[in-house]
Parts: structure tokens; C-alpha cells; sequence
């Protein structure tokens, strides 16, 4: 099932989110509160909640952004504004506070854009947009001056953003440090860094948390600058999961800059950003998970429903494999539907029978014939043998419509080579018998299924071991089918029948098909959750069918100048 993300502020939107979907992770931004805030937060999640999902920490990183003391005020189109660094506005608290034209950046962001001033400052995502910035001597303060080009409301701890960004990002800051340290014994926790810039920047957060926990903790690297397809083939081999964050990439790069970006970060199009990618020997993938964050569903932040193009934007890009969840941000915040919102979000991302699903489906629909041929005598082997080959042609697709591997020679030579190898004794025993014909099925079959096992490989390594179950799976089909066969041709048939080997024939089977349907629902606990979460599926289903929230919601909304008048 893909991840859904919801941005909390407490523990009420905690509730609202969970009631309406529990299997929502949850992401609480440390930016927008302090370190000790945070603590509480976690603490009472942890009191309170019946079931405590993953909760995301973000992390600053390398993010610049406004003071907690900016207040909150509207600048006007064409006015001037003046930014001054958080440590004068403390110094000159009285005297300043009267200003309705200062703009309060954090200290090291002021240094940085003072050491060279970029052609434009982008406030909240682009909302508010500063020209010309130049060196200013206004209150007696070495202020930065700027012409408004586009107005709005500034409001405290808001993103800003500069092209090329000035911060690079190394190692944790003290702030993010102190906060994974802090946090380290809510083992519920995993964290998010901002402006991940390099793969150095995740590893140090990762030996960071993990030292002190003592166990593996979940990281996802927030890609909101253009980099490199190498740098982001690097992040990718130390994260978790990567968050493509269009509402700073946005700004980096305009918005016709972040649809090329976007296709090109879908295609995994190598050196159209950065530095032209190096020679490698192998070929580079970003195998790791990857969620679509910013303003994936904004339109909801103040309607009952998501536009046209939000709702299909997100089941497409779900439902062909590029992304494996979702990040909502403002939308459960501030927003005023939150509960609809997370219900929608679901609803987009599991309203359809993913490839996977329906490959595994039909996979087990051919094992089903299979068996049923096999149940009869040995001259219906050869279509039991094409319907298992069919089964697994199946499961090839369904594991690579999840985790492809980037290279068609090694989707040949890896499933080749150990085919090769099995077939040795079997051409050995048969080759000179009247079953010789019998030796190109069986290979093929066994072409096949190593294919299968080399694609569940890759959804292994796609998502870092957490979806192994395909590959076990696959491994115990092999089990079973080389005992089968090693009994059937090798042994020539003395051991059929025998209650052991039956036993071992048919657990090691029905093993891999559970194995293998479980690879769909990976973050449920194995086989319990098959028993104990029905009814919550079932409900799930039901609100899918009825949309019953969304057309509650649409039913209570007023049209837009009504609510404004
Ligand atoms: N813990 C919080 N306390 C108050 N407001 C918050 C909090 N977290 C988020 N918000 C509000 O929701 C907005 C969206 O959240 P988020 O996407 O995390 O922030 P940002 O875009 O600033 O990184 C924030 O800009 C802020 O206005
Ligand atoms: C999700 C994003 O990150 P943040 O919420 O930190 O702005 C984004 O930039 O789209």
C-alpha cells in the first residue's frame, strides 16, 4: 500500500487525521516550534494515541527562513522593504517592533545572502517575491533593501529561497542535532532533512540517530533543489525514501523549471541539472522510495474537494509506479478539510488495483490451473508447467511494475546464468531418453521463474529490505519445484508419494504464495493481518464506494462569495 503523509501541528489534527485514515504516517515540521514544543508533542502523540503510526521529524537542514519574531503583516506590490538579521531585531527590539517595512531573517540565512546578494528572494514558495536586493543603512542597521515585485501576507518561520541556494548542507546544525537527540528515545520517530544536498548530509543524520537509538531509523532526504542526477543516485543508495518538494523546487526554479525537473526526476533522465553525471560501470539507479510532497492536494486547503487535474495527477503518477506515497503539507496544517483531504488523498492512492495487485492476482489464478492439471496425471504436466510459467511471467510483471531494473542485459544474463546451472543434471538424466523433448519446457520454466526471482530481487533492493516478502516468496517456489523435479526425474519417481516429501513439496508452495501476495501489502504484520484487519479494509472499501465524507463535505460547503460575503 503506498504512504500517506499528513503534516500535523498537534495532537487534535493527530486524531482528526487518523480517524479518518489509520494508516496514515504522520510529519511534524520542527521549524514552526521549539525544540522543547516538540518533546511534548511527541510525548503526548505517544500518551494518547490508541495506535501511534511513523511520525516524521522534519529537520531545517539547510532551509534559510524568516524569524520566529517576524510578525505577521501584509507588504504591498512596489514597496520597499527592509530585511534586517534576527540578532539586531533582538538588540533593537523596541525601537524596531513599530516597523511595518522589516522583514526578520534567521541570522546565518542573513550572512549568507549578504556575502551575495542574489538577483531575487522568493518568501513562502513564491508567494511574496523581493527584486533588487541591495545594501542598506536603514534604523542604523547593515539592512539588505528590496523592491516588493509580488505582494502577500508574511508570516513567521516562512521558507525563503535564493537562486543559486547559499546554504550548503554538510553535516547536522546544532539545532537539528539537538532535536535527533532529543527525540531518539520515541523509537516511533524517523526524520526528514530538508535541502538534502548530498549523500554525506543523510549519512551524518543516520550515524547521528542510530548511534544513540541503537536501532535503524527511517530517513527520507527532501530533494528541494535541482541537483544532479548522480547526487541524487548517491542520496538515493543512503535514504529511505526521497520527497520530491515541488513548493521550493518550484521556486528554484519556476514553474515551467519544475515540470522539466519533474519529468526528467520521473525518468531518472540523467545531466540535464548539475554537473553532467561521470562514467559509471554499472549503470545508476534511484532505487529507494520516492513520495510527492508540495501542494500536492492545495486546492483542498480551503475546498471540500481536489481539482481535476490534482485528482489525476496523483492517481497517475501513484498508479504507474513513480511515486510510493504522499506528503500533505498545508493541506492538513491549516487547511480547513482535513479530514476530507486525508480521506481523498486514500482514496487516490489505493482507488485502483495497482499493476502489482492485479499481476499478482492473475499469477495466482494460473497456479490455480496449474495445480489442477497437476492434480491429474503426468501427461497433463506439460500444462500444468505453461500455466506456472504463465503464473511467473506474472509475478515478473507485478514486481517490476513496482522496482525496475535499469539494465535489459541484466534482467537476461542475471535469470540465464543460474537456469543454466539447474538444467546440468537434467540433461544429464533425460537427455538420452525419450522425455528429451521435455528438457526445452523445463527450461524455459525455469528461465522464467529465476526472472521472477531476480524482479522480486530488485523490489527487495528498491525499497531497501522492507518489501522482502516477493523474494522469499520466490525463493520458496524454487524450493519447491527443484525438489519436484529432482524427485520426479532425477530420483525417477521413487520418492513420489512419500508423505515427507509431499509435506515438503506442498508447504514450500503454498509458502511462496503467501509469501508473494504479502509482498502487497508489506507494512502489515505477516498473516495476522490478514485475520484482524479485515473489517478495517472492509469499512475503508465501503467509504470508497459511498464517498460518504466527501459528499457530506460537498453538501455543508457554501459556494465561495457566499462564504465571503
Ligand atoms: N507546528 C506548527 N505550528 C504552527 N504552524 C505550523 C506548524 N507546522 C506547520 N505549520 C503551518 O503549516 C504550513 C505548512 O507546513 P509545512 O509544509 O511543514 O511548512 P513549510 O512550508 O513552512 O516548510 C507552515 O508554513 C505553517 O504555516
Ligand atoms: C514539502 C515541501 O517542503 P516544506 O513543507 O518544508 O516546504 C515542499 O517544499 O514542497
Amino acid at each position: 500500500m503506498s504512504e500517506l503523509i499528513s503534516t500535523i501541528v498537534n495532537c487534535k489534527t493527530a486524531r482528526k487525521i487518523l480517524e479518518a485514515d489509520d494508516k496514515s504516517n504522520l510529519r511534524i515540521n520542527s521549524s514552526h516550534m521549539t525544540v522543547e514544543a516538540l518533546l511534548s508533542l511527541l510525548d503526548e502523540l505517544k500518551s494518547t494515541l490508541e495506535h501511534i503510526p511513523l511520525v516524521y521529524i522534519d529537520l531545517q537542514g539547510a532551509k534559510m527562513r524568516l524569524s520566529r519574531q517576524q510578525s505577521q503583516y501584509d507588504v504591498s506590490t512596489d514597496s520597499t522593504v527592509y530585511i534586517i538579521p534576527e540578532k539586531e531585531f533582538l538588540e533593537r527590539k523596541d525601537l524596531l517592533k513599530a516597523f511595518k517595512d522589516i522583514i526578520i531573517i534567521e541570522d546565518l540565512a542573513f550572512d549568507v545572502l549578504s556575502s551575495s546578494l542574489p538577483d531575487k528572494l522568493l518568501i513562502d514558495d513564491g508567494k511574496i517575491v523581493l527584486s533588487e536586493p541591495k545594501f542598506n543603512k536603514k534604523y542604523d542597521i547593515g539592512a539588505i533593501s528590496a523592491i516588493v515585485s509580488v505582494g502577500g501576507t508574511l508570516r513567521p518561520r516562512k521558507g525563503i529561497n535564493a537562486s543559486p541556494h547559499p546554504l550548503s548542507g554538510g553535516k547536522l546544525n546544532p539545532r537539528d542535532k539537538k532535536i535527533v537527540e532529543a527525540s531518539a528515545k520515541f523509537p516511533f520517530v524517523a526524520y526528514a532533512l530538508s535541502f538534502c544536498q548530498t549523500a554525506e548530509g543523510i549519512e551524518h543524520l543516520r550515524h547521528t540517530a542510530e548511534s544513540i537509538r541503537g536501532s535503524s531509523v527511517k530517513i527520507a532526504a527532501k530533494i528541494e533543489l535541482p541537483l544532479s542526477h548522480d547526487i541524487l543516485c548517491d542520496i538515493a543508495c543512503v535514504s529511505d525514501s526521497m520527497w520530491l518538494c515541488r513548493g521550493d523546487l518550484g521556486s528554484q526554479l519556476g514553474l515551467s523549471g519544475l515540470g522539466k525537473y519533474f519529468y526528467e526526476y520521473t525518468h531518472s533522465l540523467p545531466f540535464t541539472y548539475g554537473k553532467p553525471s561521470q562514467a559509471h560501470d554499472t549503470p545508476r539507479d534511484m532505487s529507494c522510495e520516492h513520495i510527492l510532497a508540495g501542494e500536492v492536494l492545495d486546492h483542498m486547503v480551503s475546498n471540500p474537494l481536489p481539482t481535476r487535474s490534482e485528482a489525476c495527477h496523483v492517481s497517475e503518477h501513484v498508479r504507474n509506479g513513480k511515486f510510493d506515497g504522499l506528503v500533505l503539507s498545508n493541506e492538513t496544517a491549516y487547511g480547513k478539510y482535513v479530514k476530507e483531504v486525508v480521506t481523498m488523498a486514500r482514496e487516490l492512492i489505493i482507488s485502483f488495483k495497482t499493476k502489482h495487485e492485479r499481476f499478482v492476482f492473475a499469477g495466482l489464478i494460473f497456479s490455480l490451473i496449474g495445480d489442477i492439471f497437476l492434480q491429474h496425471s503426468i501427461d497433463k504436466f506439460i500444462p500444468g508447467l505453461l500455466s506456472f510459467a504463465c503464473a511467473h511471467v506474472c509475478y515478473c510483471i507485478a514486481f517490476s511494475s513496482v522496482a525496475k531494473s535499469k539494465s535489459r542485459l541484466a534482467d537476461i544474463l542475471i535469470p540465464a546464468i543460474p537456469s543454466i546451472l539447474i538444467m546440468i543434471p537434467f540433461v544429464k538424466t533425460l537427455f538420452n531418453t525419450s522425455l528429451w523433448w521435455l528438457l526445452f519446457f523445463m527450461a524455459g520454466y525455469c528461465f522464467v521463474l529465476a526472472s521472477a526471482m531476480w524482479r522480486s530481487f530488485c523490489l527487495l533492493k528498491k525499497t531497501k529490505g522492507a518489501n522482502w516478502f516477493g523474494f522469499v516468496g520466490m525463493i520458496f517456489f524454487s524450493t519447491s519445484d527443484i525438489i519436484l523435479s529432482v524427485e520426479r526425474f532425477i530420483l525417477s519417481g521413487i520418492l513420489k508419494g512419500h508423505p515427507i516429501m509431499e509435506t515438503i513439496i506442498i508447504s514450500t508452495y503454498w509458502l511462496a504464495q503467501c509469501f508473494v501476495s504479502h509482498s502487497l501489502v508489506p507494512e502489515l504484520p505477516l498473516f495476522i493481518s490478514w485475520f484482524s484487519d479485515v473489517k478495517k479494509f472492509r469499512d475503508m472499501y465501503n467509504k470508497r464506494i459511498l464517498n460518504i465524507d466527501n459528499i457530506e463535505a460537498v453538501k455543508q460547503s457554501k459556494p465561495i462569495d457566499e462564504k465571503e460575503q
